[in-house]
């Protein structure tokens, strides 16, 4: 559904009197398949808009080249747009029209008569609970539901692809929750195939079948939220000792299991911290390993206060990858 190779957005902008490049998108390659809902996650800044931009036919690639539902985006842009649904970050609708004549007029710019625009309309407003605001102004909706607005004015016309560009940020968490709900009905319902940005982790772990994660206008990875997440070296180990004078004691039984795990996965062995009474280390599929760390520091007489298995976020994949965490962003 998506295919692009070595695409490429440089802007040229003023900084003071100087001429600076920004190199938003420096060369990336994506493969979307019919059907899969992918999410396109970075920090601030990392290129996705751009990204989304040069997809949707808006901007125009400095280099490289993209497929769109079998059309270039370049040399074809109205097939492109004809087949899909774009809602933007900062969405679609005015403020004083009301909402049903607004997504029908909008309809008809794809050339929809406007008995077919109206029952289309009226289907999708129920679909993503909006009945009953057919004849609301649009400035009078709530934040969730003018998002969801935007979702149906971007699936009026029944695209098979559909873009959202960060549908949720400015959302509440029951509304984010809901949209959750109804984009992923998007595939169920409608079989499309879905390509989101955002920078929210869980957004991206919780609706994609697959991720890729763009950092200074390049891809850094892509995979399914469970396979990037087993690349992170282990899950993290925290532990809480009873005397501060058996933490050195507990560390050597937690460092021989990062090294027994290791041993047997083939990883690299990571340190374990100390701080004060508190222990941390990254140990591989740690579940496996729980039992004879708690049996060596009983045998050892060490005290526990706690023990704690944390899996890998895709925060720690970012960490990973960039050595910076994407929250701090
Ligand atoms: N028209 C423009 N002129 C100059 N620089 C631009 C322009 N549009 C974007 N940029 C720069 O390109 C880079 C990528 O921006 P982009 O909006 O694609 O990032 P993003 O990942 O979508 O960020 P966000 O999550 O904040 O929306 C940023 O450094 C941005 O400042």
């Amino acid at each position: 559904m998506i295919r692009a190779r070595g695409l490429r957005q440089t802007f040229h902008s003023r900084r003071g009197r100087e001429k600076v490049e920004v190199h938003a998108v420096a060369g990336v390659d994506i493969d979307v398949a019919d059907g899969e809902v992918v999410g396109f996650l970075g920090p601030n800044g990392a290129g996705k808009t751009t990204t989304l931009r040069m997809l949707t036919t808006l901007l125009r690639p400095t280099a490289g080249e993209a497929t769109v539902a079998g059309y270039d985006v370049v040399t074809q842009s109205a097939e492109v747009r004809r087949r899909i649904g774009y809602v933007s970050q900062v969405g679609s609708t005015g403020s004083e029209p009301r909402a049903g004549e607004e997504v029908v007029d909008h309809a008809m710019l794809y050339g929809m008569s406007r008995a077919d625009a109206t029952v289309q309309a009226r289907k999708l407003f129920e679909e993503l609970e909006l009945d009953g605001l057919w004849d609301r102004k649009c400035s009078k909706m709530s934040g969730g539901q003018r998002r969801r607005l935007d979702v149906v004015m971007g699936l009026v016309h029944s695209p098979s692809l559909v873009f959202l560009d960060e549908p949720t940020t400015g959302l509440d968490p029951q509304a984010r929750a809901n949209l959750w709900h109804h984009i992923r009905g998007l595939r169920e319902r409608r079989g499309a195939t879905v390509f989101l940005t955002t920078h929210y982790l869980d957004e991206a772990d919780a609706l994609s079948d697959r991720i890729v994660i763009i950092d200074h206008g390049e891809i850094v990875a892509e995979d399914t939220a469970e396979n990037l997440k087993r690349q992170v070296s282990g899950d993290l180990v925290e532990v809480e000792v009873a005397d501060p004078a058996r933490a050195a004691d507990a560390a050597d039984v937690l460092d021989r299991a990062v090294r027994d795990r290791a041993n047997v996965s083939g990883r690299a062995v990571n340190d374990v911290v100390v701080d004060s009474t508190r222990l941390s280390a990254r140990i591989d599929r740690a579940a496996l390993a729980l039992p004879d760390i708690v049996r060596e520091m009983d045998s050892a007489g060490i005290a526990l206060v706690s023990v704690d298995v944390t899996r890998p976020t895709l925060d720690d994949v970012f960490l990973d990858l960039t050595g910076r965490s994407l929250r701090d962003s």
